[in-house]
């Protein structure tokens, strides 16, 4: 993988993420860092193509692919292969700061739980874009599914600049042709077959982190 992260390209299409997401989950369940990761940047590239009102979260999601980039080409590379091995590796050798943030503000364990809990939100957002009529509207679609999901971790400054940025979201029209995957009929046939891969990931991710009692990190 490439040490630093291009945003710049606006190709995307939602296949492509649909693969990357397929691609994350070895036979036994275990979650490729390498691919969760690719499924991120290709998620970023589209919402830096929906315009700059989103250029504050991109470059957040950005920096914390960055770190988990960093993680896999680093030394330890090793133990970063699958978010398995690296809750391991990290927790068996005290590399996260459990309680506040301290000596390890960049541990993957705590870098990826952010990105987890935005899959929570995609999850939930794809499926009311997936189940959404013409007159629906994506910033109600987006809002919704922020409150019942990430919003619970933001601090109050934030959740007003994402309500913000909600409203400047394209229609649904333009959202579907940004998507570059065809007709609203074969956007929806495939973010039906895109959102139970995302879910799984996203489930394997959550009992990992609940096992080890991770879901808080600071
Ligand atoms: C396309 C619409 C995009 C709407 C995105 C909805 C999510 C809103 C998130 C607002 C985050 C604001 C930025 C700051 C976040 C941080 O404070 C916060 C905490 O980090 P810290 O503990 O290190 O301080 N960071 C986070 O929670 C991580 C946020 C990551 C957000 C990634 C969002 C990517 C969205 C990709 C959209 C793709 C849509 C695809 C549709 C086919």
């Amino acid at each position: 993988m490439a040490d630093s992260v291009a945003v710049e390209d606006p190709k995307f299409t939602l296949q492509e993420v649909l693969d990357t997401f397929k691609s994350c989950l070895s036979e036994n369940k275990e979650v490729y860092l390498e691919h969760y990761v690719a499924g991120w940047l290709g998620l970023v590239r589209f919402m830096n193509s929906l315009g700059s009102v989103f250029s504050f979260i991109a470059k957040d999601a950005v920096n914390k692919i960055q770190i988990l980039i960093n993680h896999l080409n680093g030394e330890n590379g090793a133990h970063y292969v699958t978010v398995q091995s690296m809750v391991k590796y990290e927790l068996d050798n005290q590399l996260v700061d459990l309680t506040k943030r301290a000596s390890f503000p960049e541990s993957g364990c705590r870098t990826l739980l952010r990105l987890h809990r935005a899959l929570r939100w995609l999850e939930l957002f794809l499926e009311r874009l997936r189940t959404s009529t013409e007159e629906s509207k994506t910033s109600v679609m987006c809002s919704e599914a922020y409150n019942e999901s990430l919003s619970q971790h933001h601090a109050w400054i934030i959740r007003k600049a994402a309500g913000t940025a909600f409203w400047a979201l394209p229609g649904r029209a333009t959202f579907f042709d940004v998507m570059n995957v065809g007709t609203p009929e074969q956007v929806v046939a495939m973010l039906g077959d895109a959102l139970p891969l995302i879910s799984e990931v996203y489930q394997v991710t959550e009992n990992l982190y609940a096992q080890n009692n991770i879901l808080d990190l600071p």
